[in-house]
């Protein structure tokens, strides 16, 4: 996941301060956390104010200075440690001055706000009224000019945190998916008595005035209605909410899930609440219906890998934001886009929400959701094309429509279900027909012509609409390759009148699609368009920066880790070494070390060595002699489980016990396939429906092409990303194409692993890089040649 710039030098000593604001969010601990870490590693001087702008215009005891040992265990911790508040006061100037006078006494010259749109509305006022709040309180006598003097300018830097994601200008806020976490969970559940009894579900879900949650959890649990506040239903929605609903039961459905944000509303601005909906689908239809309000459970809870994460590298790059903007600079929000970290400027992200409450009021509906971020056009689109079957204005013409075919590929990963359902849901709306390969190349080439039942067989939308939430593979996976009998696979690709093959899986993926692609030489039955959707949990697919299944895999590793760290805290001073899967790649280690504040990881492109595990057993043995009484927080150790032959996880975790002399104990732990398994998190889900359908909208394309026009275009045969900011598709063949540039063959993994720089930051972090220096001296060099070779 997410990528972010290398931390920063230390510039000049600062004192930063940090605050949440409006409705807490899982993840701004883990933000607090690392602006007040990040703060002390770089020189500067961190305070923590308490109860949001509440406590900035208290003053008192509200604002505290914050030392390294106080964020100790944050991350894993729901709500917000320093308290929240709705603060009427700030929104008054005499709030506000009294914040400012706050500030300037106690020397603080830079603030990180962490909220909502409100928040950073509030604090985006607070920046512009600066100036005249100072010169107004020499006026009054309560500052003298000589104090006001050094802080002429405040730096103020926008984080947000809320779980409604309901700020423009970035795909994702702190909290939203741990937020969509907890509906999903609730929504999956109440399927199995829906199912039981046939019934309907009306569930109203948080947001405000944001569809986002709403939608997003409709894409995840395929709900088969849908309101949102952006996109009100047309005219007459009753009708054609009970009709797709009576179409989906004749399908076979035995459940009816309709999802409402607590914002709903028709095209005139008028309420559609979740009791009006119940009404209608029971009066109408007859549908025995009930109505869930899911309320603050979907505020509450630790937060997902991905807030951890997120809150983590934003955090961070506050801090950087606070030491590189120039004073008069204008002041920058932390945003991200699909997997990149970046700074908007406040006033900016601040006037496009406010434009999209404006539009939503003006009813100019199309341009409050372009308004709202990049990504929720497309998944709104995306939803609506594959919750129902029926747009006849979406077929192709007949002589375009192709014979998809589905195959998965590797181990399992979570997302490989969703993927597979959204690409049947848009054939099958487009007028294509889907096909899936089951149990594989080699499932294709030996049981194709079983009977009762060959193992390439149609779709149908009933049966893909059961795999929304399913983890695993429905269709079955493994390692086979097209190249263990490409004469038998090709026959098959002929047999079955392939013209387009879409293949779900990790590295061996990859592979299988390269070993097709060189194989059009030889068998005209590759001369199709092909595309791989990387999704495996080790996330070392080349042509990508994210994979389905490794979301899913952070989230069962940290739960894993939390109440490992839970038993080393109950018995005191107990490290944990905890073996991660990955292959030879430290994805998912390094990344989960990020989201649990690891200790100390330890991955395959760096290896282990007994200089590096000799610092690391004093490192532990300094930090439980100076833990101030902290030492109840147990401590994890992440080893990747091809780190190194020698030191094996058992090893390591001997030589801790054994090397500690009795002041601490160590245990090892190996969760072991327990990472594959489980429900696909959420994230897993929807961008298994966006990218799925953009493979298949990749393949149609091709429709109507010659085989060597086909076989002559490079992408062709391509990869769908996450590149940065972007989803592209990069070719596999060809002169720039992923196999001949990108790819380290020997060591199963892209050339260049864009997560490296995390490595020194989970240091940075857990103290680790302040220990020790001269070992971990020159290591982004070192990875960097590793990574290269
Ligand atoms: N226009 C404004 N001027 C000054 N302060 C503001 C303004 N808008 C909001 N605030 C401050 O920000 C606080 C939080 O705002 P709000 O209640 O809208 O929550 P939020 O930050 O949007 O978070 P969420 O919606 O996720 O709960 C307000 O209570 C107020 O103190
Ligand atoms: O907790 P409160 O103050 O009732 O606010 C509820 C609101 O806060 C949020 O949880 C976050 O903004 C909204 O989704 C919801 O409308
Ligand atoms: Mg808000």
């Amino acid at each position: 996941m997410i990528s972010a710039r290398p931390p920063v030098k230390p510039a000049r000593k600062r004192r930063i301060a940090v605050l949440t604001s409006g409705g807490d969010a899982p993840g701004m601990n883990g933000a607090v956390r690392a602006v007040v870490r990040m703060a002390i590693h770089s020189g500067s001087v961190a305070f923590a104010v308490h109860e949001g702008y509440e406590g900035l215009v208290a003053g008192g005891d509200l604002i505290k200075q914050m030392n390294w040992e106080d964020v100790r265990g944050w991350l894993s911790r729901g709500g917000t440690l320093i308290g929240s508040a709705r603060s009427m006061r700030f929104r008054e100037r005499s709030g506000r001055l009294a914040a400012a006078k706050n500030l300037v006494l106690r020397g603080i010259d830079a603030l990180v706000v962490c909220g909502g749109d409100g928040s950073l509305t509030g604090a985006d006022v607070f920046r512009s009224e600066w100036p005249s709040l100072l010169l107004e309180l020499v006026k009054s006598g309560d500052l003298t000019e000589a104090q006001i003097t050094p802080y002429t300018s405040l730096n103020i830097v926008g984080l947000v945190g809320s779980i409604d994601n309901d700020m423009s200008g970035t795909d994702a806020t702190i909290g939203c998916y741990s937020s969509l976490t907890r509906i999903c969970d609730a929504v999956d559940d109440v399927f199995d008595t829906a199912t039981s009894h046939q019934r309907g579900f009306v569930i109203e879900v948080m947001g405000r005035h944001c569809g986002w949650l709403a939608l997003m959890s409709a894409i995840s649990t395929g709900a088969d209605w849908l309101f949102i506040p952006e996109m009100p239903p047309r005219d007459g929605w009753e009708d054609d909410m009970c009709s797709v609903i009576t179409k989906n039961r004749e399908r076979g459905k035995r459940r009816t899930i309709v999802i409402v944000a607590e914002g709903a509303q028709d095209r005139h601005l008028n309420k559609i609440g979740s009791t009006t909906v119940k009404d209608i689908l029971s009066t109408r239809l007859g549908l025995d219906t009930r109505v869930t309000v899911l309320g603050h459970t979907q505020r509450g809870g630790p937060p997902c890998a991905y807030d951890r994460t997120l809150s983590t590298l934003q955090g961070v790059e506050a801090v950087k934001a606070v030491l590189d903007v120039a004073p008069d600079a204008p002041s920058p929000v932390i945003i991200i886009r699909e997997n990149k970290i970046e700074r908007m400027p406040l006033m900016e992200a601040v006037k496009q929400t406010q434009e999209v409450a404006a539009r939503i009021k003006a009813k100019d509906f199309d341009t409050a959701m372009a308004l709202r971020d990049s990504e929720f056009k497309e998944y709104y689109s995306a939803y609506m094309n594959t919750t129902s079957v029926d747009h006849p204005k979406m077929r192709v013409s007949e002589e375009k429509r192709m014979r998809v075919a589905i195959v998965h590929v590797g181990a399992p990963a979570g997302g490989m279900n969703p993927a597979t359902r959204a690409a049947v849901g848009y054939c099958l709306t487009r007028g294509h027909t889907p096909i899936a390969i089951h149990n594989g190349f080699p499932g294709l080439c030996r049981h194709h012509a079983d009977k009762p039942i060959g193992s390439v067989r149609e779709v149908s939308w009933l049966e893909s609409d059961n795999w929304v939430n399913e983890g695993g593979s429905e269709i079955g996976t493994n390692r086979g390759l097209p190249g263990d009998d490409l004469e038998n696979t090709a026959k098959a690709f002929e047999m079955y009148r392939f013209d387009a093959l879409f293949i779900v899986g990790g590295f061996e993926a990859f592979t299988a699609a390269s070993q097709l692609r060189k194989a059009r030489d030889y068998y005209s039955a590759f001369k199709i368009p092909i595309t791989v959707l990387p999704a495996t949990i080790s996330n070392n697919v080349p042509g990508t920066e994210y994979s389905l299944g490794s979301d899913t895999c952070l989230n069962t590793l940290i739960q894993f880790c939390d109440a490992i760290r839970q038993s080393a805290s109950s018995s005191r001073r107990r490290v944990f070494v905890v073996e991660t899967q990955g292959g030879k790649s430290g994805y998912i280690a390094t990344t989960a070390g990020l989201a649990v504040g690891a200790a100390a990881v330890y991955i395959p492109e760096e290896g282990i060595n007994i200089k590096m595990l000799s610092r690391d057993i004093e490192f532990l043995r300094h930090n439980f002699a100076t833990d101030r009484g902290a030492n109840r927080a147990g401590k994890i150790i992440l080893r990747n489980e091809t780190a190194s032959n020698t030191y094996t996880t058992q090893v390591i975790a001997d030589m801790i016990k054994e090397e500690a002399n009795g002041r601490f104990e160590s245990r090892a732990a190996v969760p072991g396939h327990f990472q594959q398994g489980g429900k696909p998190s959420p994230m897993d889900r929807t961008r298994a429906m966006r990218m799925a359908i953009r493979c298949v909208q990749h393949l149609e394309a091709y429709a109507g092409k010659s085989k060597d026009e086909i076989a002559g275009d490079d992408y062709s045969t391509a990869v769908i990303g996450v590149k940065g900011s972007r989803i592209l598709f990069s070719p596999m063949g060809g002169p720039g194409g992923l196999e001949f540039k990108d790819t380290d063959w020997d060591r199963r993994r892209p050339k260049n692993e864009f997560w490296l720089d995390l490595q020194n930051l989970v240091d940075i972090l857990s103290g680790r890089s302040n220990y020790g220096n001269d070992i971990l001296a020159g290591r982004t060099e070192d990875l960097a040649n590793q990574g290269s070779t």
